[in-house]
C-alpha cells in the first residue's frame, strides 16, 4: 500500500487555474470525502469540494479520475482544477491532509510511475527534459526520449544480451558433459557484433548531450575587431562595451541565443594581443581558456585590417570566420585557407547570413540524429562500460569468465534502463532454453 500523495502540478502563484494532483491506493476514498461519489474515469466533472470536517465548500471545481493502473502512476490517481487563488489553494490542501494524503516529494508522481513500470529511467529523464526544454529542439528530442525511443533501443540490447549469457551458460554446460558445441564461438561473434553496435551508437559526436545541456560559442580576435559589437548584433541588445579603444573588453561577456533551434551561451572575450597590463593580460587567458571550451569558434577579423600572425591560426576549418568592418573594405578571398563571411555590425550587412552560419555549425555540432541518441553523460558512460565488458568475453580465456563479463554488461544496462536485473530475465530466457536438462 502506498501513501496517498498530493502536489500543485501547474505553475505556483496566483493563476486562474491551479491543478492539484494526487496518486496512491487511498486516492479514491479521499477523492469521495472531497468531491462525493467517484466521476466517470478520465471524464472531467464539476463538483464542489468540500472540507471533510466541517462541511464548507472550497471550491468548485472539474475533477478528473484516473483509477489505476491506466494512470500516470499506474496507481490510482486524480487531479483537481482549481480556481487558481492562494486561499483555495490552502483550503483544499489542508482538507487532502486531514483525509490522510501528504505532500508529495519532488519527482515523486515519476518515482512511482516508474516502479509501476509505466516508464524506463530514459523516458523518465525525458520527462525532466521536457519540462525544461527552451526551444523547439530540445522539446523534439525530450518527447522522443519521453515517448521511450531510448528505452526501446536498450531494452532490446538487455534482450539480446541476455540471450547470450543463456548460450554461455549452456556452452558451459555441454563442456562439462563433454559435447562439442559451437555456441561459444555464436558467443563470441554475436557479443563482437553488439559492442560495435553500441559504438556506432556512442560515436555521435555527443550531440545529443549538447543539444540537452546548450552549445557553448566563443567569439575570438584581435583587439578592435569588433568582437564586441558583433555579440551585440546577434544579441540584439547591448550586452558588451563597445569602444575605439582596443582592449575594452576583459571580462568573458556572455549573452543566451538559440540558433536553429539550439539553445547557445555565446561569449565575447578581450582580443588577443601581447600586452603589459596585468587586467588585460588576463582577460587575454580568460579568452584563451573559453576557446579551448567552446563546442563552436567565431573568429573575427577587421577586413580594413591585415591579420596578424598572432591571430591567423584560429581561421581553421571547423571555425566561422568573419572579415567584419565590411563597410571600410572589401573582404579579402581568404584569411588562414577559409572564405570570410564579409559582415558589418555597423550596417548590418552580412548579419543575416552570419546567422546562418552559426545555426548551421550549432545543428551540425548538437541536435536530433535521424536515430534517437543518447542525451546525457550518465547514458555514455553506462554504454561504454557495457561495450567493454563485451570485450572482455569475446577475448576471455575462460568460458567462464565470458559468463562473468556478460554478467556485467547486463548490469551495466541494467543501470541505464533501470529496469534488466541478471537473475529473473535469465529465468525467462532458460524457462523455454532447451538444453536436454
Ligand atoms: N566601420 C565599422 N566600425 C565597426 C564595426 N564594428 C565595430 N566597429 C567599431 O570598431 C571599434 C571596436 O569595436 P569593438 O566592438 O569594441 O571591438 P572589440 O573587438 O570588441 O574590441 P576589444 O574588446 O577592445 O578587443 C568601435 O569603435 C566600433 O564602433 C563595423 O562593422 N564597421
Ligand atoms: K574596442
Ligand atoms: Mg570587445
Amino acid at each position: 500500500m502506498t501513501d496517498t500523495i498530493f502536489a500543485l502540478a501547474s505553475g505556483a502563484g496566483r493563476a486562474a487555474i491551479a491543478v492539484l494532483r494526487l496518486s496512491g491506493a487511498g486516492c479514491g476514498t479521499v477523492l469521495q470525502r472531497l468531491a462525493g461519489p467517484l466521476p466517470q474515469p478520465r471524464m472531467a466533472s464539476l463538483r464542489r469540494l468540500r472540507a471533510p470536517a466541517s462541511g464548507e465548500v472550497l471550491d468548485e471545481a472539474l475533477v478528473l479520475w484516473f483509477p489505476g493502473p491506466r494512470s500516470y502512476t499506474g496507481e490510482d490517481s486524480a487531479e483537481l482544477h482549481l480556481h487558481g487563488g492562494r486561499a483555495v489553494l490552502e483550503g483544499v490542501s489542508a482538507a487532502l491532509l486531514d483525509c490522510g494524503a501528504r505532500p508529495a516529494e519532488p519527482g515523486e508522481f515519476t518515482r512511482r510511475a516508474f516502479l509501476n513500470n509505466r516508464l524506463d529511467l530514459t523516458a523518465a529523464e525525458g520527462i525532466a527534459d521536457l519540462i525544461d526544454a527552451e526551444t523547439a529542439a530540445q522539446r523534439r528530442q525530450a518527447l522522443r526520449q519521453a515517448g521511450g525511443a531510448l528505452a526501446e533501443r536498450y531494452a532490446g540490447w538487455a534482450t539480446r544480451l541476455t540471450r547470450l549469457l543463456a548460450h554461455q551458460e549452456a556452452a558451459i554446460e555441454f563442456a562439462e558433459d563433454g559435447l562439442p558445441n559451437s555456441l561459444e564461438d555464436e558467443m563470441r561473434a554475436a557479443a563482437a557484433a553488439l559492442a560495435a553496435e553500441i559504438r556506432r551508437h556512442l560515436d555521435d559526436g555527443g550531440r545529443g548531450e549538447r543539444l540537452r545541456e546548450g552549445l557553448w560559442a566563443a567569439i575570438l580576435g584581435a583587439p578592435n575587431a569588433g568582437k564586441s559589437s558583433l555579440l551585440n548584433a546577434l544579441a540584439g541588445r547591448e550586452a558588451a562595451i563597445v569602444s575605439a579603444t582596443a582592449g575594452t573588453t576583459r571580462d568573458v561577456v556572455e549573452v543566451r541565443l538559440e540558433l536553429g533551434g539550439v539553445p547557445v551561451l555565446l561569449a565575447d572575450t578581450a582580443g588577443l594581443r601581447e600586452t603589459a597590463d596585468e587586467i588585460e593580460a588576463e582577460g587575454v587567458r580568460r579568452a584563451r581558456r573559453r576557446a579551448e571550451e567552446a563546442d563552436l569558434v567565431i573568429a573575427v577579423f577587421a577586413a580594413d585590417v591585415p591579420p596578424d600572425a598572432g591571430t591567423l591560426a584560429m581561421a581553421a576549418p571547423g571555425t566561422v570566420v568573419v572579415a567584419n568592418k565590411a563597410d571600410l573594405a572589401p573582404a579579402p578571398a581568404e584569411i588562414g585557407g577559409v572564405a570570410p563571411l564579409a559582415v558589418s555590425a555597423r550596417s548590418g550587412e552580412g548579419l543575416d547570413a552570419l546567422r546562418e552560419a552559426l545555426a548551421a555549425a550549432a545543428t551540425a555540432r548538437a541536435g536530433l540524429s535521424a536515430e534517437a541518441g543518447l542525451t546525457r553523460p550518465r547514458h555514455r558512460a553506462a554504454l561504454t562500460e557495457a561495450a567493454a565488458w563485451l570485450d572482455e568475453a569475446v577475448a576471455a580465456p575462460l568460458p567462464e569468465l565470458a559468463s562473468e563479463a556478460l554478467r556485467a554488461a547486463v548490469r551495466s544496462l541494467g543501470r541505464l534502463t533501470g529496469r534488466v536485473g541478471v537473475e529473473d530475465v535469465l529465468d525467462v530466457v532458460f524457462g523455454d532454453f532447451c538444453i536436454g536438462k
